[in-house]
């Protein structure tokens, strides 16, 4: 069932049961003294295995929030907690990917990732044995040994891919990962995100500009908009993951994307 609340007056969202991977409650961050309010009151609940897309445009705070729930940057007021603990620095339950692959050039695809093993202390075979499955998973075996710049783009962001997932968290931080790829490569690649974070049932939160794409992705959608930054509304999609490209031609689908841009519409 499609649903969309608001979320600026406080109600936190309960539409799936199970505890809360992630909760905010009243959760504000500003900037310059208050005059910029990146994220207003936002209230959210995100259960295991959940894929939520964040999609708004630029300046609606989405990177700040991801970077809260990273512990990257303090929260003005309100509650943020990761697996029932304030967060309160950063911590080892999330990865975060960006735009960039940030590949080290001088280090094949499996020596990128096993960096996160390495930088944790020794590594051992188990942790070659796993980072070469993660590999695998991102259909990368026959690259292991390649460099990154033998790779194409998309290459060098399913490395990272495997790197994010080397590092053992759990929740996976994405921001607009896909975002300097071309339109074909970035579908492809959204398709391949999908198994791949089902099948390690990875709980993720994915930033895009792209309704299409959030809808794609996602089991909900958080719709965010700007000056202030808020959650203004909470779309759920209803399909089962994984799902076919095709799907985005659906009469379905296209009723979601208008629930989207009616969300920003109504409180934009
Ligand atoms: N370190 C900072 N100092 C001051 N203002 C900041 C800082 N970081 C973000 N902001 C402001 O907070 C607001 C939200 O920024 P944020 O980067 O979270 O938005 P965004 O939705 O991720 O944008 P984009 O899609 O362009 O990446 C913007 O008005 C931005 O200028």
């Amino acid at each position: 069932m499609m649903s969309t609340h608001a979320q600026s007056a406080g109600p936190v969202d309960a539409a799936l049961a199970g505890p809360a991977v992630i909760a905010a409650r009243d959760l504000r961050k500003t900037f310059g003294g208050g005059s910029v309010v990146a994220v207003e009151d936002a209230n959210f609940e995100i259960r295991p295995g959940e894929f939520i897309s964040l999609v708004g445009p630029s300046g609606c705070g989405k990177s700040t929030l991801l970077r809260m729930v990273a512990g990257l940057l303090d929260r003005t007021s309100g509650s943020l907690t990761v697996h029932d603990a304030e967060v309160r620095g950063p911590h080892h339950s999330v990865a975060m990917m960006f735009q960039k692959p940030t590949l080290l050039d001088w280090r094949t695809s499996l020596e990128n990732v096993l960096l996160p093993t390495e930088i944790a202390g020794r590594v051992t075979d188990a942790d070659r044995h796993r980072a070469m499955d993660l590999l695998e998973l991102a259909g990368l075996r026959d690259f292991a040994f390649s460099f990154p710049t033998q790779l194409s783009g998309g290459m060098q962001q399913r490395v990272a891919l495997a790197r994010l997932l080397q590092t053992g968290a759990d929740i996976l931080l994405l921001d607009e990962p896909f975002g300097a790829l071309d339109e074909f490569t970035r579908e492809h690649l959204n398709v391949e995100l999908m198994r791949i974070v089902g099948e390690v049932n990875a709980t993720t939160l994915f930033v895009t500009h792209n309704i299409a794409e959030a809808i794609f992705l996602a089991d909900r959608v958080f719709v965010m908009t700007p000056r202030p930054g808020r959650i203004a509304g909470i779309v759920e999609v209803p399909f089962e993951r994984p799902r076919p490209p095709s799907i985005q031609q659906g009469a379905e689908f296209n009723a979601l994307v208008s629930r989207v841009r009616q969300t920003f519409g109504d409180r934009g």
